[in-house]
């Protein structure tokens, strides 16, 4: 008997989005199995830069109003700058789904992984999680251009509000609590004169509140290189939208590769879908290859079915991704020789083999 019934929106996207997707909903399918009392519809929609060349437009005018309907979103990667510019096919469906669906915080964790050979020549068994600030910050349409030639001008304004530079700050401290309670700030206040300072005012603001939660301010730079030198005294990190994308990709990379890293776009105040999909991008230079690692968009299931409080089943699932790796089921960006789909249908395999979850 199905006792809970999730309707997943699901969008590939681009690239290796179209590869790593289908692989992923295998696996969800394979959780819902093992489960019992799970059950997942998928309805996919073909929005992409080639939707785009069609129609002239990323997805159609009714997109957000069909997409607000379904649970989640789960979604590959957005981009083919060959045939379409970046800023048109992001802005059209990736970043408009996000502030559409006010999907203000972006988490994005990064751990010492089972079987992975880390690029760091001695890495510790570091486990961190990035809060990303998705909504404004740097990534803002406040700007434009004007003249031309010799006087050509782009002018773009980057927007702080207390309201989400707060929001995503609170958001990093109550996760804390459940963790290592430690926050670290991401701030660059000796460069950029206005929000940087800003920023850390209202972070001493929000720390009052958390008298249990030790805190440290980084500038960016420092940040940037800590992450690589010594990962592990970090806890969660608040971030704003361009530092905490910066910093994800490291967190990727220190993993053994961005194609690892999961991404969860969350709707906080209950009034519209989260959005879950990968760090990584569509990776134009391994399409079709069938060689993109599929861990990055399993571990964003496994984050898929920690916001629905499957919380055991996503522990299950990322307990199996681990052990996979171990085993040497690996594509070639971490060392080894699988294939997307080879690698996806090991941890389909030994899903089923373990216990049964279901009550
Ligand atoms: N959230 C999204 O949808 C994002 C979209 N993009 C878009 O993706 C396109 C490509 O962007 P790039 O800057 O090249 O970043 P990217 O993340 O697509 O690729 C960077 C490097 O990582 C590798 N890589 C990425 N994912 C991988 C995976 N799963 N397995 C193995 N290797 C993997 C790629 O082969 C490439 O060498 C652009 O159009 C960009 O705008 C980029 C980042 C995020
Ligand atoms: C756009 C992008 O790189 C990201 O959201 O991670
Ligand atoms: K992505
Ligand atoms: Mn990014």
């Amino acid at each position: 008997m199905v006792l809970k019934y999730f309707e997943i929106a699901v969008i590939p996207g681009d690239g290796i989005g179209k590869e790593v997707v289908p692989a992923s909903l295998n696996v969800l399918n394979t959780i819902a199995e093992l489960h019992g009392g799970l059950k997942f519809t998928f309805t996919e929609f073909p929005w992409s830069c080639e939707y785009y060349l069609e129609h002239e437009v990323m997805m159609p005018e009714t997109g957000l109003e069909t997409l607000k309907n379904f649970n989640a979103i789960f979604l590959g990667a957005v981009g083919n700058p060959d045939i379409v510019p970046d800023h048109i096919s992001l802005w059209g469906l990736l970043i408009k789904i996000r502030r559409a669906f006010e999907q203000t915080i972006n988490i994005r964790p990064a751990k010492y992984f089972k079987g992975l050979r880390s690029p760091l020549v001695n890495p510790k068994d570091f486990d961190l999680i990035v809060v990303r600030e998705n909504s404004e910050g740097e990534y803002s349409e406040v700007g434009g251009r004007i003249h031309s030639g010799k006087d050509e001008t782009a002018i773009q304004n980057a927007v702080f509000t207390r309201k989400g530079t707060e929001r995503a700050m609170r958001y990093a401290f109550d996760l804390a609590k459940q963790r290592k309670k430690h926050v670290t700030s991401a701030t660059k206040s000796n460069g950029i004169v206005h929000s940087m300072p800003f920023w850390d005012e209202v972070f001493r603001d929000v720390q009052k509140d958390y008298s249990d939660i030790g805190t440290a301010s980084y500038h960016i730079d420092a940040l940037a290189a800590a992450f690589v030198t010594k990962p592990e005294i970090f806890d969660v990190i608040v971030a704003s939208n361009l530092f905490g994308d910066i910093l994800t990709d490291i967190g990727g990379a220190i993993m053994g590769s961005i194609g690892i890293a999961p991404a969860a776009n969350l709707n906080v105040n209950g009034k519209y879908p989260s959005m879950f999909e990968p760090v990584h991008g569509s990776a134009p230079d391994i399409v079709g290859k069938n060689i993109a690692n599929p861990i990055g968009q399993i571990w964003t299931a496994k984050m898929m079915l920690d916001h629905f409080g499957e919380v055991e089943l996503g522990k299950r699932l990322l307990e199996v991704i681990e052990e996979v790796t171990e085993d040497q089921f690996k594509t070639p960006d971490i060392g080894g020789t699988s294939t997307t789909n080879a690698v996806a249908d090991e941890i389909c395999a030994r899903l089923l083999k373990s216990e049964a979850l279901s009550k």
